[in-house]
């Protein structure tokens, strides 16, 4: 069984994007991402500080916004509006999930599509689906480099996404199924009304668990030597102490599959690798300057 390096492989890319940022830079372009958190979740707090490290970490400009939790929603728009007018600023993110209060969709539809370094916003979500992608979203997108790392071609395969969601279950069966490199795999998604999930999953040689649901894959699940990529990030309690542990039961799976991502250290650095990627790709785009994207 190959353990897939997601820690090893997100740094590459970050090596990649800091060559593009010194491009950049040279061309007299500093590229920059602007985070925007409006909780006081602590998991969003550290996905957020971690970006933030990341920027620095490739030579880029990292901006940041705290909004607070119970601000009137307008006060995220005005957020969103003055960071789109700002042409110092390449890429905008605002961590999901947002308060009850505040309208999800509206605000991604708030950001400017050139500046969606996310790749949420309905024109960018549209181009993906018709397959001329402007910025894969950032999970998806790390999930098929890790494939492409594990030496994984999903060309002809049967794909089994475990997840719907807007920002890895669709996003990844698009791109699994759709049409260019890492793609080209007969995709199937699965979700919480799905009868008989495990049936599915057995006849699959690539499992993406992505249903957020701690520890719900297990080796009855998969067929030998599939390969298992893992997005699920849940905290839980064991004996005393909190752990986080994935979509996957991994001690019980590893056993069985050909290669398999971990948690952490598997998926959760790629989407970071992934932002940065595309934070260099907007403002080569916005400044018309030439990279060499990793
Ligand atoms: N605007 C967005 N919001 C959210 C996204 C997103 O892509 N865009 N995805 C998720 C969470 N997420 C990104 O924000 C994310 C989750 C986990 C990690 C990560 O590096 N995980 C580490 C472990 C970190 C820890 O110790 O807690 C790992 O897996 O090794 C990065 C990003 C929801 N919101």
């Amino acid at each position: 069984m190959t353990d897939i390096d997601g820690n090893a492989v997100a740094a590459e890319i970050r090596s990649g994007v800091a060559d593009c940022v010194d491009t950049l830079t040279d061309a007299g372009v500093e590229p920059a991402l602007a985070t925007v958190l409006m909780s006081d979740d602590p998991a969003s707090e550290t996905y957020v500080s971690m970006k933030q490290n990341d920027c620095e970490e490739v030579g880029m400009r990292g901006i940041h916004v705290d909004v607070d939790d119970d601000a009137p929603a307008e006060e995220l728009y005005d957020t969103i509006d003055e960071l789109n007018d700002d042409p110092e600023v390449h890429g905008i993110l605002v961590q999901l999930p947002v308060p009850d209060h505040v309208d999800t969709q509206r605000v991604l539809r708030a950001i400017d599509p050139a500046k969606d370094v996310d790749g949420f916003h309905p024109e960018n979500v549209g181009r993906l689906v018709g397959g001329n992608a402007r910025f894969k979203p950032c999970t998806p997108h790390g999930i098929q480099r890790l494939l492409a790392a594990a030496d994984v071609d999903p060309e002809g395969k049967e794909a089994v996404v475990v997840g719907r969601s807007d920002i890895v279950g669709k996003p990844i069966a698009n791109l699994l199924f759709g049409r260019g490199e890492g793609g080209n795999a007969t995709t199937t998604v699965c979700h919480s009304r799905t009868e008989n999930l495990a049936e599915h999953t057995r006849r699959a040689d690539i499992v993406v668990a992505a249903a957020g649901v701690p520890e719900m894959i297990t080796a009855d699940m998969v067929s030998e030597g599939a390969t298992v990529i893992d997005v699920g990030i849940n905290r839980v309690e064991r004996d005393g102490e909190s752990t986080l542990v994935g979509d996957v039961d991994y001690d019980d799976v590893a056993g069985k599959a050909g290669a398999i991502t971990p948690v952490p250290g598997g998926v959760g650095p790629m989407t970071r690798a992934m932002l940065l990627y595309n934070t260099v790709k907007a403002a080569s785009e916005q400044h018309d300057v030439d990279i060499d994207l990793p």
